[in-house]
């Protein structure tokens, strides 16, 4: 159902991939919704269906990739209908993207200070040198010191953190209203990775930005969604507020990510933890019921029906026995 207030509102996507002559549904009948300056995490293993539905929303997907939607509501304007002229004045201004990969973003063979303020002027009436100013603000903002040394270098000159911290700034150049991130920090060591995402919370905070989180870590979405959306082969398994989702899991699939996530102060040796055994089912797989099945310790031959969305309205699942996994657990001696 559509919010009033929300930032952005996607209603029934889906999006087919044109694999060579066969069109394969990559993401089926998606729908959620952000509120104004909160977070909304999208989780799954690697090929569910996460960087398709962020890239579909700035309508930058892949050219094999057809969307499907029936509203793509940001604010009052339903970006599904606009041309792309009217999104490319939204794209990078009042949305901005950052990606795992800082090179997506940045260009080698210019300096960071043309970059950051081009993306500026792109947008806004602004003097070179104003742009230039509220590039180095951002950068300071963004944890990096000296920023009038670092206007003057070329992104290879930088280190992977320092060069996500630069994306970072870029993003937030047009004061943009909703930053959608994908994997930002998955590349990262751990230490980076901590400090990215407390930095990325502070300034959420501050520009009162609308944030999407696109993650396979619940440990680390744990620490900074409000809500949550599980996926699995491209379609929400279950979605719900981050409380919710993270303590009272009703899918099998989120009881088993959860069970991925090493606890803080657990003497468990990394390699010691569980990882969930088969795979995400690949395109061509046909599937009856439920995606999860295969995979599924709990699955019995009534999960092979067709499956509907089930809930209270702030906690969906899409599973015909919620929580099953965990009394199965429980019930062990
Ligand atoms: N350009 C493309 N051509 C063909 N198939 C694609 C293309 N882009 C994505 N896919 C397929 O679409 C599915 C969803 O991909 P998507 O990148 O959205 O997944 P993801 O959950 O974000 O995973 P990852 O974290 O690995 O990016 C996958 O099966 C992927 O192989």
């Amino acid at each position: 159902m559509k919010d009033e207030h929300a930032l952005l509102h996607v209603e029934g996507l889906s999006i087919d991939i044109d694999t060579g002559g066969a069109s394969k549904k990559v993401v089926s009948d998606v729908s959620f919704t952000l509120e104004a300056g909160k977070t909304l995490c999208i989780v799954g293993e690697s090929g569910c269906g996460k960087s398709l539905t962020a890239l579909s929303i700035l309508d930058l997907l892949p050219v094999a990739a057809k969307r499907r939607v029936k509203s793509l509501n940001f604010g009052n304007t339903a970006l599904e209908q606009l041309g792309a002229h009217e999104l490319a004045s939204i794209r990078g201004a009042r949305i901005a993207m950052i990606f795992q990969d800082p090179m997506t973003s940045l260009n080698p063979v210019f300096t960071v200070g043309t970059q950051l303020t081009d993306v500026l002027r792109r947008h806004k009436p602004v003097s070179r040198r104003e742009a230039m100013e509220r590039a180095s603000y951002l950068l300071e903002r963004v944890g990096i010191a000296n920023p009038g040394i670092r206007l003057r270098q070329y992104p290879f000159e930088l280190s992977g953190g320092l060069r996500q911290r630069v994306m970072i700034a870029m993003a937030l150049m047009c004061g943009p209203e909703l930053l959608i991130a994908d994997e930002p920090t998955t590349a990262l060591d751990v230490t980076v990775q901590a400090e990215l995402l407390e930095l990325l919370k502070d300034i959420q905070n501050e520009f009162k930005l609308g944030l999407i989180f696109i993650s396979h870590d619940l440990g680390l979405v744990s620490k900074i969604a409000d809500e949550v959306i599980v996926m699995y082969a491209g379609q929400i398994v279950e979605s719900g507020r981050a409380n919710d989702v993270l303590r009272n899991p009703l899918h099998p699939y989120t009881e088993l990510l959860l069970r991925c996530v090493p606890r803080p102060g657990a003497s468990v040796p990394k390699s010691a933890l569980m990882s969930i055994a088969g795979s995400v089912p690949s395109l061509d797989a046909e599937i009856l019921g439920c995606a999860f099945y295969d995979r599924c310790p709990v699955h019995d031959d009534a999960c092979r029906q067709p499956l509907r969305q089930a809930g209270d309205g702030t906690h969906g699942y899409l599973c015909i026995k919620p929580g099953a996994m965990r009394r199965s657990v429980e019930a062990q001696p």
